[in-house]
């Protein structure tokens, strides 16, 4: 008689089996995971003075594509924002608000003085301007390529660590240019080209134009070599306040090319910053010898250590340009739900449960600090360098700015207000024809018409209005002296 073996022993060895097994293909998987993990993390993530690390902890614990889901948004808010502290809107030890909706804005607090009645309060965007367009600008611009971006790694072989760490790092590289492009104007330029000359240490490019100029049908004009270098202006801010409509209109001075298709992020951006001088220097717009280029990233004003850029380039001119700190608040949280999709509340970023202001925690708030901010500048450049301008000024005489900046960086004075129309349906100032480049300006017509740069904005509660009017006064009479300009919104 055969004797059968016992179920125990079955047991136990097809156990240490499974176990085997399920250690030695899980081990790769897991090994993977990590290094993944902390390829893809570490430089986004790494704690910094500029970057805050609280999305760390979640994204440490999710799966891969997660992560790259979860990157991709961590990238997106500080792209839209420029936001050093923008997920951390708890940052109280109360406070949780990015849940706090407007229900419990308004029974959470026990404190009858500060509390406030938000029942007539509109939840924003439910009749704001055009806000499927906005949906389908920001997909066709970013979502679709993301996603697809993310669908190709799918299809990445499991097993193979190598070639897994290397998608990875290229789909984050691929997620980051796909987020900067995200808020520019979408036309890049064609400089493929590029060629470093050590000894002049400039990209020297032939570019189309230059081309153009020298075989075809402009043979007479004088023939100036394009390059690229440090730029001669810099608009550092102020978020929100116009910063891509003063880009646009100063297209219009021939003396002036800005950087087409997106902010750079070179200062306030670790991951960017560490690619260097020579990587920022390649990002910059070709400009002949009468030319200066600029660039525009509103994230330096809060977001930079301005030493960085002095140190970069000592003599650079900055810009910024200034609005109302009250508004702005409505404007940094539409584009956080309208054009970004987060689903937080106005209320639920700039009040704390009691129904005080989230003055530290809420970037709707603290990117207000404009003196704050303006004085961590005037330490480290002297205030000439740096032109002050105003969004309603802007708004409502474009070329009376222009002007400014002609004198402020020494350029031939050639801006009229004949260059300007008043467009009579928008009321906006578009540029004649004559005077835009199709190249770059030909999406908006030469009317500045995205819409994610007009939103309409629902009321702000009174009470609400008065308790930042309040926040913001001091803030902005110091910001009035430091400045030396006086603005329709300080009393
Ligand atoms: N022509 C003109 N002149 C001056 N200012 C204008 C102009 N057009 C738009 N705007 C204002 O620009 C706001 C968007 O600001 P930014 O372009 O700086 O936004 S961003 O920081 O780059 O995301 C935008 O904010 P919203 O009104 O909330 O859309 C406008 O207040």
């Amino acid at each position: 008689m055969v004797r059968r073996k016992t179920p125990t022993s079955f047991i136990i060895g097809g156990g240490a089996l499974l176990l085997l097994c399920i250690t030695y293909n899980l081990a790769p998987l897991r090994h993977v995971n990590k290094a993944s993990l902390d390829e893809v993390q570490d430089p986004l993530f790494t704690s910094d003075k500029r970057q805050d690390d609280n999305d760390e902890a979640d994204a440490s614990e999710t799966q891969e594509e997660d992560v790259l889901f979860n990157t991709l948004e961590h990238i997106r808010d500080r792209k839209q924002n420029s936001e050093t502290k923008d997920i951390t809107y708890g940052n109280n030890e109360n406070d949780n608000n990015m849940k706090t909706s407007l229900g419990n804005a308004q029974t959470g607090s026990d404190d009858t003085e500060t509390k406030i009645d938000l029942s007539n309060i509109k939840p924003p965007g439910t009749n704001g301007f055009q806000k499927d367009n906005i949906a389908r600008e920001t997909q066709e611009e970013s979502g679709e390529t993301n996603h697809k971006a993310i669908d190709e790694n799918k299809s990445v072989n499991d097993d193979n660590d190598e070639t897994k760490k290397t998608t990875l790092v290229s789909m984050q590289d691929n997620l980051l240019e796909t987020v900067k492009s995200e808020q520019g104007t979408g036309l890049d330029e064609n400089d493929n080209e590029d060629t470093y000359d050590k000894e002049t240490e400039h990209y020297v490019i032939e570019s189309e134009q230059s081309i153009e100029k020298k075989t075809g049908n402009n043979a007479n004009e004088t023939y100036l070599p394009k390059t690229k270098k440090f730029p001669g202006l810099i608009i550092i801010g102020i978020h929100k306040c116009g910063t891509f409509a003063l880009s646009f209109f100063l297209q219009i001075h021939p003396n002036l090319v800005r950087t087409q298709g997106q902010e750079i992020h070179f200062f306030d951006w670790v991951m960017e910053y560490k690619k260097g001088l020579d990587y920022y220097i390649s990002q910059m717009p070709l400009t002949d010898p009468t030319q200066i280029g600029y660039e525009k990233t509103p994230g330096y004003f809060d977001g930079a250590n301005p030493r960085d850029i002095y140190n970069a380039n000592k003599d650079v001119k900055l810009a910024i340009i200034v609005c109302d700190p009250v508004r702005r608040t409505m404007s940094n949280h539409l584009l956080k739900t309208l054009v970004f999709k987060k689903n937080v509340t106005y209320e639920g970023c700039i009040l704390h449960e009691n129904g005080t202001l989230n003055t530290e925690g809420c970037p709707y708030i603290y990117r207000g600090h404009y003196a704050t901010y303006f004085k961590r500048y005037l330490e480290v450049f002297p205030r000439e360098q740096i032109l002050v301008v105003s969004t309603d000024e802007l708004k409502t005489d474009p070329i009376s700015v222009i002007k400014k900046f002609e004198i402020f960086l020494n350029l031939p004075k050639v801006v009229n207000d004949n260059m300007l129309y008043l467009d009579e349906t928008t009321k906006q100032f578009c540029v004649k024809p004559q005077y835009w480049s199709t190249k770059y300006m030909g999406k908006y017509n030469g009317c500045m018409l995205r819409p994610d740069k007009h939103q309409v904005h629902p009321e702000i509660h009174p009470e609400l209005i008065k308790k930042l009017t309040n926040h913001f006064r001091d803030q902005n009479r110091e910001f009035v002296q430091m400045t030396g300009k006086n603005f329709s919104w300080v009393d």
